[in-house]
């Protein structure tokens, strides 16, 4: 017997019977044996599943915090903790990396890459980073501004450092590095801004690169000398037109999922949207653009390519296949097969044969109009008329975010369902008409302006209501969602599977939560104040269960302030818990909402013209008609009382410690007074409603 359910005995004993009973319960079981979390996705195959079953559904009731430890950064959360040999690994926002004592909390060691400020508006979506690997006494850890750097697992200390990606372009790192034997792998980000999109393998020992695959065609029509030139040329490049996405770099930016099947050698990676948005601009409505929106089969060894799907030939959507790839061995149609099961952004979910390729299954887990299934003979959807947007804006489900964006699913092979936290909501696209290249801009090609947030509080009322996330338990072989649960807000925590019959979700609205994984029902519920967005994970350590979550809200939600509900900017913290865990964390000091203020000011900009080039520059981190959240509100905003202090801020970086950085480059002085205006204009539509926004206060 281990300590853990002794443990949990004397902790439930002070709190209810229901605790005591399920302690009890625990006490019966023998205690886990040491199981650790090694890998991004627990394995690479990424079930996120958990063969841990000490915490089970009876005794679910008496979980409790063990330890947290507060970061020291307030912005989006997104990372995967890591646990090997009793040490978490942890990456936070801004690509800080951190070791704790799994057991105590205790800290280890910290390091700062110290990535420039001035990188976060090359990035679509926060100073986020999802996590590190940990392999051979190393942790491998991808830095926003592009470098790659290994550390020593022992003592944070630098051991090398690469930089993968051009640096004068708006390359961005996000994605959790992954390794492979000796090799250390690592994509990128930035198809928004245009770039070209790639995977790069380096050796691990010494951060040599060993091998590049590129995901769309060299723009000069140039061989890249890697492994990825022979499909480009022969499979990729008859399938793009025209000059735009030559400039543009034409995106496929690999930002985020990999798995690797250690008895065959290969590798699986998700490769994101074109760059423009718009095919008709991209490559004048002509070709599929391979290796877009594709999941890409490679030998780990040698990046040598060996098949690919695409989900969704002609993107206009930012419709991403970077979503989470699972590695499942199981019985489909009474035929064991080796599979590969992806929920991309495009509401469809795949079962592909792994080794081969093969579509074997491709079935809506979500609202989809953008096209009537998918024709199982070409594995091509049905792609509906007007979709493309060209001739009419398209009211288009599900929106850019994805029905499913990068949080972690989890499979669990006892109840053979897939947990999938999705988004409902439709995004009107609408087709640019003055669309030029701007290198480092925001470079879409749709007319962002479409996004505005009504000011009607019934229109606005409507689409709140239209807005939110759902945790679906799918099941991959019947295609049914056999429960789902509501969320009041999109953009909810990743998801963790257990053997003691749970599934753990983290919320926007900053609750950790375990359902039943058989029935959906709410078994126990955390409130961290904050938000989450991050996946959990579970380890066993000493005969006891832990359940460990970054917290913390953040990434691209920010631009959609006002049909979120309201969040503090709050400092992010790592939360473990375990049965009878009975640590209190210290409650967050809460700022009170800022008042609007701009009666008699006034500007001599033009608020149109300033919407344009606020949608093009600031809509990003301040969200769609200055309604952002998780940034300043800038309807709240002293500076925009004053064209000079606004002026100081916009163009000469006078809040450039809290990441406002210059936008000289982007913005002119007469447009910075433009964009004023546009913002004064919103504050006095806060002011004419009465302010309802300040109102609101975290539940
Ligand atoms: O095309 C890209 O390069 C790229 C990168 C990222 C990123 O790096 O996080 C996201 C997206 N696209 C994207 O489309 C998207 O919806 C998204 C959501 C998030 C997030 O962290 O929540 N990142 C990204
Ligand atoms: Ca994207």
């Amino acid at each position: 017997m281990g300590g853990a359910g002794m443990k949990a005995v004397k902790a439930g004993a002070k709190y209810s019977a229901v605790a005591l009973a399920a302690a009890l319960l625990v006490s019966a079981r023998p205690a886990p044996p040491p199981i650790e979390w090694p890998v991004y996705g627990r394995t690479n195959a990424a079930l996120r599943f958990a063969p841990i079953d000490q915490i089970d559904k009876a005794n679910v009731g008496s979980l409790g915090l063990a330890w947290y430890q507060q970061l020291d950064t307030d912005r989006g959360q997104e990372s995967t903790p890591i646990m090997v040999g009793g040490v978490l690994y942890v990456s936070t926002a801004w690509s800080k990396v951190f070791a704790f004592d799994a057991r105590t909390g205790k800290r280890l060691w910290g390091f700062d890459p110290e990535v420039p400020p001035a990188t976060l508006p090359k990035g679509c979506c926060d100073a986020i980073n999802r996590g590190v690997s940990v392999a051979n006494g190393r942790v491998y850890v991808g830095t926003l501004d592009g470098r790659l750097i290994a550390l020593d697992a022992t003592t944070g200390r630098k051991l090398w450092s690469v930089v993968t990606v051009d640096q004068s372009k708006p390359y961005t790192i996000t994605g959790a590095t992954m390794t492979v034997g000796r090799l250390v792998l690592i994509g990128n980000a930035g198809a928004e801004y245009g770039v070209r999109g790639y995977l790069s393998a380096y050796d691990g020992a010494t951060g040599r690169l060993v091998w590049r695959f590129y995901t769309v065609p060299n723009p000069d029509g140039k061989p890249d000398g890697q492994p990825s030139d022979k499909p480009l040329r022969e499979l990729a490049e008859p399938g793009w037109f025209g000059d735009v996405w030559r400039k543009a770099g034409g995106g496929g930016t690999v930002w985020d999922s990999m798995a690797y099947d250690a008895e065959t050698g290969i590798l699986y990676f998700g490769v994101g949207n074109g760059g423009p948005y718009d095919w008709h601009i991209r490559s004048q409505g002509k070709g599929d653009n391979l290796f877009l929106s594709s999941i890409v089969a490679v030998k780990a060894a040698t990046g040598e390519y060996l098949w690919h799907y695409q989900t969704t030939p002609e993107d206009s959507w930012d419709f991403t296949a970077t979503q989470q790839i699972t590695l499942l061995d199981a019985d489909f149609k009474g035929r064991p097969r080796k599979l590969l099961l992806q929920a991309p952004k495009n509401g469809f979910f795949y079962i592909l044969d792994r080794i081969t390729g093969e579509l074997l299954s491709a079935e809506p887990y979500a609202k989809v109009n953008w096209a009537n299934g998918v024709d199982m003979k070409t594995g091509r959807p049905n792609i509906v008329p007007g979709a493309h947007y060209q001739e009419k804006p398209f009211l288009q489900s599900p929106s850019g975010l994805g029905a499913h964006s990068w949080h972690p699913m989890a499979y669990s092979p006892q109840t053979r369902l897939m947990y999938i936290p999705t988004q409902v909501m439709s995004q009107l696209y609408a087709r640019s008409t003055d669309f030029t290249y701007r290198p480092g801009h925001m470079n879409v090609a749709i007319d962002t302006r479409t996004l505005a947030v009504p000011d009607d509080p019934a229109l606005l009322a409507q689409m709140k209501a239209s807005i939110y996330g759902e945790l679906i338990a799918w099941d991959p072989f019947e295609h049914k969602i056999r429960w789902r649960v509501k969320h009041p807000s999109m953009l909810n925590g990743g998801v963790l599977a257990t053997a003691g019959g749970l599934v753990f979700q983290g919320d926007a609205e900053g609750h950790l939560n375990a359902y039943d994984a058989s029935t959906g029902e709410r078994l126990w519920s955390y409130r961290t104040v904050n938000g989450i967005v991050a996946p959990p994970i579970s380890y066993a350590l000493d005969g006891r269960q832990y359940v460990a979550v970054m917290v913390g809200y953040g990434g691209p939600t920010a631009m959609y302030g006002t049909i979120v509900p309201y969040r503090p900017r709050l400092p992010g913290r790592l939360m473990v818990f375990a049965l009878g865990g009975k640590t209190k964390a210290k409650p967050y000091d809460i700022p009170a909402p800022v008042p609007v203020n701009v009666a008699g000011v006034s500007s001599a900009g033009d608020p149109v013209r300033g919407l344009a080039a606020y949608n093009d520059t600031c809509l990003v981190c301040h969200g769609f008609s200055a309604t952002g959240r998780y940034t300043a509100d800038l309807r709240r905003s002293e500076t925009i009382k004053d064209a000079d202090i606004f002026r100081g801020v916009v163009l000469d970086g006078a809040f450039e410690q809290k990441g406002m950085v210059s936008f000289a480059q982007y913005v002119s002085p007469e447009r910075a007074e433009d964009i004023r205006a546009y913002l004064l204009q919103e504050a006095r539509k806060l002011v004419d409603r009465g302010d309802p926004d300040a109102k609101t206060a975290p539940r």
